[in-house]
């Protein structure tokens, strides 16, 4: 890099989870801009659309509650426009990406239970109140469920609602600003990190109420795809990730098992797949499914890349390889 500073997007404020995301990925590397997106949407449309935009990082799955599916139905959005306009190779029904994988993230999620003012009794202090509204990312839900009832069922009397709000530390100002206009017998909380707690000078009331231990939540890094060939990855002993959405010929019984038997035919070890569904238009029927998985690959296999992705190619009826990028030693982690 020739100086120029690096331009990359996360989902903001500072303070998210994502923001400790493009930390980890980028901390090494001098004159890095970190742009803090209001969405996960805009973390795509601004790598695509915006030039001097260098990377994005978004969340793509939680080890407590799976998919973030805002982020799988983008990639699966991108790769249905690209199947419903010309630009599929009518040989290789393979679709090129405008955008691909390049690394991944590991973060360890501990969300605090957040309050806009001191509470001298902590969280026994709710039951001075009415009404308590949760602010959070709705990501969160599934990770403090059991933490959520029980809070319920500490105060019945208590009247609990949740707010959703684009991320985790915008929640903690979406809590502070709510609470600063509501009634006195209202109060308005948020989950996040104790970054974000911090940074908007917050009160933390309770830590770590995430249900399981060891909670983690993985990031994919972004890049514009510069050139239409598959990069080559320079050889190294990490073992390389390799993510890859397709769709099938669904009426024809087995059209996933032939699929996925090109890996093993190829000797390639799947390490997670997962579906979504899509629709080719507005007319098309329900239930039709877009699986993404991934898969590892090192210097033995696949043994020929090129027959590896015609054997795709044949058993898929659309394919696109997001990237290859080298699998995160934090993923081994708990
Ligand atoms: O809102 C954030 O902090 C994010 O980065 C998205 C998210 C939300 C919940 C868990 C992990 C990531």
């Amino acid at each position: 890099m020739n100086g120029k500073s690096l331009k990359v997007l996360f989902l903001g404020p500072q303070g998210t989870y994502s923001h400790q995301a493009v930390l980890q990925q980028f901390q090494s590397i001098p004159n890095v801009e970190y742009l803090p997106a209001t969405s996960i949407p805009q973390c795509f449309d601004e790598l695509e659309e915006d030039v001097t935009v260098d990377y994005s990082v978004v969340p793509l799955e939680n080890s407590t509650n799976g998919q973030v599916v805002f982020s799988y139905d983008l990639l699966r959005d991108r790769m249905i426009q690209k199947a419903q306009s010309s630009t599929t190779s009518a040989k290789t029904n393979m679709i090129t990406s405008d955008i691909e994988v390049i690394a991944e993230q590991y973060v360890s999620i501990t969300h605090c239970l957040i309050s806009p003012i001191e509470l001298p009794n902590g969280v026994e202090s709710l039951e001075r109140f009415e009404e308590v509204v949760i602010h959070s990312h709705p990501q969160v839900w599934g990770q403090v469920d059991g933490y959520l009832k029980s809070l319920e069922e500490k105060f019945p009397s208590l009247t609990f609602s949740r707010s959703d709000c684009s991320s985790t530390s915008e929640s903690v100002y979406q809590c502070m600003r709510s609470h600063a206009a509501s009634d006195d017998n209202i109060l308005h909380l948020a989950i996040a990190s104790e970054t974000a707690a911090q940074l908007h000078k917050a009160h933390i009331i309770e830590h770590s109420i995430n249900d399981k231990l060891g909670n983690t939540t993985r990031f994919l890094v972004l890049k514009r795809r510069e050139n239409t060939s598959r990069n080559e990855i320079e050889s190294t002993e990490l073992p390389q990730v390799n993510l890859l959405t397709f769709t099938t010929r669904q009426d024809d019984p087995g059209s996933l098992v032939d699929v996925l038997n090109v890996l093993k035919i190829h000797s390639l070890n799947m390490c997670s797949i997962n579906s979504r569904p899509f629709h080719m238009d507005e007319n098309d029927r329900n239930w039709r499914y877009l699986f993404f998985i991934e898969y590892y690959t090192d210097g033995n296999a696949p043994r020929n890349k090129e027959t590896f992705y015609e054997d795709i190619s044949e058993k898929s009826k659309q394919w696109c390889l997001w990237g290859t990028f080298p699998r995160n030693g934090k993923y081994y982690h708990k």
